[in-house]
């Protein structure tokens, strides 16, 4: 794995109280201190292995110094109705005085109600005034830390998806505007954007050369995974797409909830679901429509596909008990950064002596804090695929 976009939680995370936890995603109250830790040492272990990390707070400061970049992402933010237009003047004059730095940060944090001076000269209206305390101007996004979701690079393309959930939308313009104004990635090929039909980043697993599962479920829908595909079959990027429902749950919300890749040939995967689990297999037809055949079981499609003969399946957990522990704590969210080495979550005890019996090295992370928002070490992490722009 060469390189792999991050995101280092801050104030967005701060922002959580148990009366908006709910909306913003997160099943508590993360330490946020401490989940800084936790992911500095996630960051640590990728460049330890020879994993070049990049920051998303770092990229975006550096995007807003492109004025057509700066002006699209605060025009982003104010067109929203339940500003007004007083309070949107009054939002818009506000963001202008902000460098790149503190814009990249208001943009990811959001914008509490106190936040914003108002004054006789620069009123906030009716919405202002009417607006409680501990509401926000702007929005936080503290799902940010999981950057899997927002885009998937296949090869040198870069998919910015479109996200089903109304706290994470906004999240996409954010990446959108990363990959085509920052001087690294200018010229990227885009294969997906935010104004098409949900697709979310983990749903989507690049299972061999050419092989591309997409879970569809409470996020991805079928006419987002038809829509990939499409986009996949026309720039010739994979020969077969599976298409994996998944219960729409959240215990489930993502295909890589239940199941990632740890070597070539294997899996980790959610025992409950590894032998129920099907796969719709998806091909390009000849006039470019895609050919939907199954269902089948998605073991055996998986294999057909990747034109090996099993794919081998490592169990979370011992017993379903367990397992089910483990699931929920993101034991199969795996980082697969090498064939046979991964990185998880030190608390799944059981999962990770598995996947060790099985021959895989595991690199432990502390996730306690990060894990509260339901994501693991593959939830935090988008591998980017290409290289820096060079000339032509
Ligand atoms: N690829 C993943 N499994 N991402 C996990 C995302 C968790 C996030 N709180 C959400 O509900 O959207």
């Amino acid at each position: 794995m060469g390189t792999v976009l991050l995101h280092r939680p801050g104030r967005e995370l701060a922002r959580l109280t148990p009366r908006n936890n709910d909306s913003l995603l997160f099943d508590g109250i993360p330490w946020v201190g401490r989940a800084q830790e936790e992911h500095d040492t996630f960051a640590a272990a990728l460049r330890a292995r020879g994993v070049e990390v990049l920051y998303v707070s770092q990229l975006l400061a550096e995007t807003l110094a492109v004025p057509e970049a700066r002006a699209e992402l605060t025009a982003g933010v104010v067109d929203d109705t339940r500003l007004g237009d007083t309070l949107r003047r009054r939002v818009a004059d506000h963001l202008t005085y902000l460098d790149p730095v503190a814009l990249a940060a208001v943009l990811i944090g959001g914008l509490a109600h106190d936040e914003l001076r108002t004054s006789a000269d620069r009123p906030g209206g009716l919405v202002y005034t009417l607006m409680p305390s501990n509401e926000f101007v702007i929005d936080p996004l503290p799902n940010l830390l999981f950057t899997r979701d927002s885009s998937v690079w296949v090869r040198d393309r870069a998919a910015v998806t479109s996200l089903a959930m109304p706290a994470r939308r906004r999240e996409t313009t954010l990446t959108d505007a990363i990959y085509r104004y920052h001087p690294r990635f200018v010229g990227t090929r885009m294969l997906y954007d935010p104004a098409l039909e949900p697709v979310e980043g983990g749903d989507v697993l690049l299972l061999a050369e050419g092989v591309i599962a997409i879970g569809v479920g409470e996020r991805t829908t079928p006419a987002g995974a038809e829509r990939l595909a499409r986009r996949v079959f026309g720039a010739q990027l994979a020969h077969t797409i599976l298409v994996v429902p998944i219960a729409q749950e959240r215990a489930t919300m993502h295909l890589d909830t239940i199941v990632t890749m740890v070597d070539a040939d294997a899996v980790i995967m959610y025992p409950k679901y590894a032998h129920s689990l099907q796969a719709y297999t998806v091909i390009a037809g000849a006039d470019g429509e895609p050919q939907v055949d199954g269902p089948a079981p998605f073991l055996r499609a998986a294999a057909d596909a990747m034109d090996i003969g099993t794919l081998r399946v490592i169990d979370t957990g011992l017993d379903p008990v367990t397992a089910e522990r483990e699931q929920w704590d993101d034991g199969n969210n795996t980082l697969a950064i090498a064939p046979r080495l991964c990185v998880a979550y030190e608390r799944n005890v059981e999962t990770n002596a598995q996947l060790e019996r099985a021959g895989i090295e595991v690199i432990r992370i502390p996730g306690s804090e990060l894990g509260s928002g339901r994501g693991g070490p593959r939830c935090m992490s988008c591998p980017m695929l290409r290289e820096p722009t060079s000339a032509g």
